[in-house]
């Protein structure tokens, strides 16, 4: 029985067509299908009992489903691609993770020919397991302040690793504590005593015969994590080095290279290439902040049309929540933040796949904009997601805290992306750093990319918002325009501030909580403008790219309600423009509303994948909330162990003092 079909019948648009939009293309929709798929039919990938497990069950758990996943990689021939998929719709953090997205990018990114010819082919046939160490007890956001150091023996042609202080120990890298034989091991480059500046050294940290520590390693797990399940199926762990030896070229040598002799040679690579991972990484962890916002939407969107309250006087049915225009207002943004953060992630691949491109060809002026866009897409999405996540569990009600909702798991594993590869924080004042640069620039270098518009800032300071009408509001021009605006206008005040301070670092510092502002509206108008730009794309489908304007609008002007005080105090909008956008919004969320389940079916997730059971397709969520109670441990028995012990007495004590 499908209890949402009637839902599902007052769609205006062709739900396959949309679930091609929203994969890419038809043959990325078909190969995430055919994983999807293929992990959902596997009974050895079930993820229910997650929650109940003890730590070391729960690993051991992880690791029989990656090793699962790797026979079928094998088995089935999967390209890399595949493989992804699979790993994504397995959806349980493992080590293999850091080994496939970090390891073995910071070697091709920084590895020569000669190391990544060595290590890569032991790396994809996984003979080596491999972690992204960086992060240190006393430094996680300041790279240059690590502690741990490799200073290089001329006699023996060695670098020599090693933790000179309880705060150099490593601390935090994914896959490190238990698994990983190797590691990218982030250290401060000592050569003749001089420093010269922190570099990725390749380090084997387990023996391949019995996996135990190498001499002069300490390595071990760092505990468990924030929830339960949860991320604590990743062995995040603690790594110490006593002095150990590593030959000279096993230091990534693709920006500077170490001679025989000791002496440093610089590439014409630029130094900031020894953050490319993390360029590369924070790219991928937009889209993945589309996935995870578009599965709790999904969750409470099926769940808030299967729910009712109040409404009835008559005895007839009552209110589907999803009626009531609060409901709406807070769930049908993050639908449309959902599908803007997918468009977005899309458009950031491929300018990272462009830059990437360069860097191979050795040319690196685009790397500026590709870390501004990254860093930047990076906090703003996960700082939406984790707060979207969040909003949807209060949306579902009481259910919503159930971990069968699947949105408590959610949550506790996504919150640390807004930390991860990047303190969201930090990075908007990386972005910050980047358009001071660009604003102070602007007599004698011509923006392009994402900060073209601050070309056109003499106008965008000048003209004032046109909209007279709430049907004025559905034009891109003038949307845009808005936040063109608003993001020229607080970058040039944050300019003319910053320009008062005699030193500008400590201007920069005192104003770091305006900079940082600057920073988000700058990325919200990168958002909005590329899912206009995808709508000017050829979009087949009937109603396709129609639901999708009406999203992008959906995107735009909530956003443009929730930081109207910016728009108002940089003198764009008046309040009147302002409340109209509003009252296009209410006309707006009435459009999403019948469309609302076919667009999150469209994101073609398997029940498997959901793991939720407000959000299962066929809405049949009261039977099988009742029927999932009775499967917890606790229900084994009528009279719960313990009882006798603790309970008891107490009660008899009761009886006892009652009779007196
Ligand atoms: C499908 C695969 C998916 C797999 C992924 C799975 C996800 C698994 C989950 C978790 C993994 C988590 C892994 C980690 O967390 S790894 C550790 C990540 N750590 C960080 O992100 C640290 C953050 N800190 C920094 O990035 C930097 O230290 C800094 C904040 C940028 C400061 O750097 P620095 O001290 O050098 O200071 P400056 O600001 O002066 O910068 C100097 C110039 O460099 C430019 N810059 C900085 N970063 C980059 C970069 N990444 N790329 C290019 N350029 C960069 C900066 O703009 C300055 O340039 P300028 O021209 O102004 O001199
Ligand atoms: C689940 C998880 C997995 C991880 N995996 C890895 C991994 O695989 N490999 C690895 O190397 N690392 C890993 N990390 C570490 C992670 O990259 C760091 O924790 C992250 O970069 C933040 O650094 P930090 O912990 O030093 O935070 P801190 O910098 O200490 O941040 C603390 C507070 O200080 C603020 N702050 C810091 N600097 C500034 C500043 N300049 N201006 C204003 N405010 C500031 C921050 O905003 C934050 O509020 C992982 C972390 C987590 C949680």
């Amino acid at each position: 029985m499908d209890y949402l079909s009637d839902e599902r019948k007052k769609s205006d648009f062709d739900v396959e067509a949309m679930k091609v939009a929203w994969a890419g293309s038809i043959q990325e929709f078909q190969l995430s299908d055919r994983m999807a798929k293929l992990v959902a039919n596997d009974p050895v990938f079930e993820k229910f009992t997650r929650p109940m497990l003890g730590r070391k069950e729960l690993l051991k758990n992880t690791l029989r489903k990656s090793a699962h996943a790797w026979k079928l990689i094998i088995d089935l021939r999967l390209s890399e691609e595949e493989a992804k998929w699979l790993r994504l719709y397995v959806d349980e953090p493992a080590y293999t993770d850091l080994h496939w997205g970090m390891f073995i990018p910071a070697i091709e990114g920084q590895g020569t020919e000669e190391q990544k010819k060595k290590w890569l082919p032991l790396a994809k046939k996984m003979q080596i397991i491999g972690c992204y160490a960086q992060t240190e007890l006393g430094h996680g956001s300041n790279v240059q302040g690590l502690e741990t150091t490799a200073t290089f023996d001329t006699r023996t042609d060695e670098f020599i690793m090693h933790s000179p202080t309880l705060t150099s120990s490593k601390w935090w890298p994914g896959g490190l504590g238990k698994l990983s034989t190797h590691a990218v091991v982030y250290a401060r480059l000592i050569v003749g005593g001089q420093f010269h500046g922190v570099h990725g050294f390749i380090v084997q940290l387990r023996s391949l015969e019995d996996h135990s520590p190498l001499p002069g390693i300490t390595v071990g797990d760092i505990g468990l994590k924030f929830g339960n399940g949860a991320y604590n199926t990743m062995d995040n762990g603690v790594l110490r080095f006593d002095h150990v030896r590593i030959p000279r070229n096993q230091m990534l040598m693709r920006v500077s290279q170490v001679t025989k002799e000791g002496k440093i040679m610089q590439s014409d690579v630029p130094r900031q290439l020894i953050y490319g991972t993390m360029v590369y990484v924070r790219q991928t962890i937009v889209a993945d902040a589309s996935k995870a916002l578009s599965r709790a939407v999904c969750i409470a969107t099926r769940y808030s049309a299967v729910r009712r309250q109040f409404g009835s006087r008559d005895g007839g049915p009552e209110t589907q929540v999803i009626d009531y225009k609060t409901q709406q207002s807070r769930l049908f943004p993050l639908l449309a933040s959902a599908y803007a953060f997918r468009f977005v992630s899309e458009w950031l691949k491929s300018l990272y796949l462009d830059v990437k491109q360069r860097l191979e060809a050795n040319e690196f002026s685009t790397l500026p904009e590709a870390h501004a866009c990254t860093a930047g897409l990076k906090s703003l999405t996960t700082t939406a997601t984790a707060d979207g996540i969040e909003e949807c569990r209060k949306l579902c009600g009481g259910h919503g805290y159930l971990v069968s909702s699947g949105l408590p798991e959610l949550f506790a594993v996504y919150i640390p992306a807004c930390t991860y590869e990047g303190d969201n924080v930090v990075l908007m004042l990386q972005v910050a750093r980047f358009l001071v640069k660009t604003v102070s620039e602007l007599g004698h270098k011509k923006p392009v990319g994402t900060t073209a518009y601050m070309g056109r800032v003499a106008s965008l300071m000048q003209k004032n918002s046109a909209v007279q009408t709430a049907e004025g509001w559905l034009n891109p021009g003038a949307v845009v325009e808005a936040f063109e605006s608003r993001a020229a206008r607080m970058a040039v005040r944050c300019a003319q501030e910053l320009a008062k301070f005699g030193n500008p670092e400590e201007g920069f510092a005192e104003l770091a909580v305006d900079l940082v502002e600057v920073a988000v509206s700058h990325c919200q108008l990168i958002v909005v403008t590329k899912f206009f730009e995808k709508l000017q794309q050829d979009i087949p489908g009937k109603g396709v790219k129609e639901s999708l304007e009406v999203l992008c609008y959906v995107y735009a002007l909530f956003l443009l309600h929730k930081h109207q005080g910016d728009f108002l105090a940089t003198g764009y909008l008046t309040p009147k423009q302002a409340s109209l956008a509003n009252a296009q919004l209410r006309t707006l969320y009435s459009k999403v509303r019948p469309n609302a389940i076919a667009l999150v079916d469209s994101f073609s997730y398997t029940d498997h994948y959901l793991g939720s059971i407000l959000g299962r397709y066929d809405g049949n969520v009261y039977p099988k909330l009742y029927e999932a109670a009775w499967e917890d441990p606790l229900n084994d028995s009528d009279v719960i162990d313990g009882f006798h012990q603790y309970v008891q007495p107490i009660l008899k004590q009761r009886l006892h003092s009652a009779k007196l």
